[in-house]
């Protein structure tokens, strides 16, 4: 069923171990992801960014994920990724989000608190959860001088009073992480001790965001395919796993998505260019994504625990 998101993070917290949150923008990735948690027992986050919202609708997707929701045995929270404005995350709530991420943390933190407040107010007026952010992620351009890099890690000390004053359900932090397939050349390096340092002043789930590992399966396989990801690189499993003990229960994937519906499309486009029926095509972009979903849940020891 559809449930409301810090149920499911606090147990995942205080039992150690992890809530995979899956960008879907369509009905393919929406059903791989559901087929797989109730095939593994496990609870799920569904995401809608932005770019989702502007491709598919917000409230096509809401309705696709709730009424599929409402028909699995596994808990399931749709929640809105990285929520721009207090109008778009008000969209979200309107449209039955059960979980909504605020991201102000571009701004200087006064506004980024305020902005949050205004949020949770509303959200927990309606039995939603609020996710925000405190810190930046790098971005994609790893040529960021050491200071500037610092600047954009989450402060322990500040991530402490931002909780405090905002009444936020689970945050997101900046720990060496970045969006997209490019994160960096070489192992990303994640910072454990300033994860540990947090999750020792903060008691709520800590969010990870850019957490795509670019698997070398689907990477190699990509390849064959003529498709240009060479430079593509994620985070190691190691660092995964040894940041769920440190406060990590919510993990945002979504490139991993990205390459394998992608590997399959390609598969069959380059690979029989006589295939034209369109559920041929993407259906096994569907398999690939399966097999993805499989290795997350699997990873961050979310089987079983629904
Ligand atoms: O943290 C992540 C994903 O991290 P990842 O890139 O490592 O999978 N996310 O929050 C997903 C961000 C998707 C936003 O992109 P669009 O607006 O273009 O849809
Ligand atoms: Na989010
Ligand atoms: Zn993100």
């Amino acid at each position: 069923p559809l449930v409301v998101g810090k149920e499911v993070l606090d147990k995942a917290r205080r039992e150690g171990y992890a809530v995979p949150s899956f960008n879907t923008n369509n009905l393919e990735i929406t059903q791989a992801i559901l087929e797989v948690a109730e095939e593994l027992k496990a609870p799920v986050f569904i995401q809608v960014s932005d770019g989702a919202r502007k491709y598919a609708g917000m409230e096509n997707l809401a309705n696709l994920v709730k009424d599929m929701a409402s028909r699995v045995r596994v808990p399931v929270v749709l929640h809105l990724d990285h929520g721009a404005d207090f109008a778009m995350v008000m969209q979200a709530l309107r449209a039955g989000f059960t979980s909504v991420m605020i991201d102000a943390s571009h701004h200087p933190l006064e506004e980024n608190v305020r902005e949050t407040r205004k949020v949770v107010e509303a959200a927990h007026a309606v039995g939603v959860s609020v996710e925000a952010e405190l810190g930046r992620l790098q971005g994609i351009e790893d040529n960021v001088q050491v200071s500037e890099a610092e600047a954009f890690l989450t402060d322990p000390e500040e991530a402490e009073r931002f909780v405090a004053e905002t009444g936020i359900d689970y945050l997101a932090i900046a720990i060496g992480t970045s969006h997209g397939a490019y994160k960096g050349k070489g192992r990303p390096y994640i910072d454990h001790r300033r994860l540990q340092e947090i999750a020792r002043r903060v008691s709520l789930p800590l969010v990870l965001h850019g957490a795509s590992g670019v698997p070398a399966w689907l990477k190699e396989k990509l390849l064959a395919t003529g498709a240009e990801v060479k430079e593509a690189t994620g985070i190691h499993d190691e660092d995964i796993q040894k940041a769920i003990p440190n406060g990590i229960a919510k993990i945002n994937i979504d490139t991993d998505l990205r390459l394998a519906m992608t590997l399959g499309i390609r598969e069959v486009v380059v690979g029989n260019p006589r295939e034209f029926d369109p559920r041929k095509i993407i259906g096994k972009g569907r398999d690939y994504l399966k097999q993805v979903i499989r290795e997350k849940f699997q990873l961050m020891r979310t089987v079983g625990r629904a």
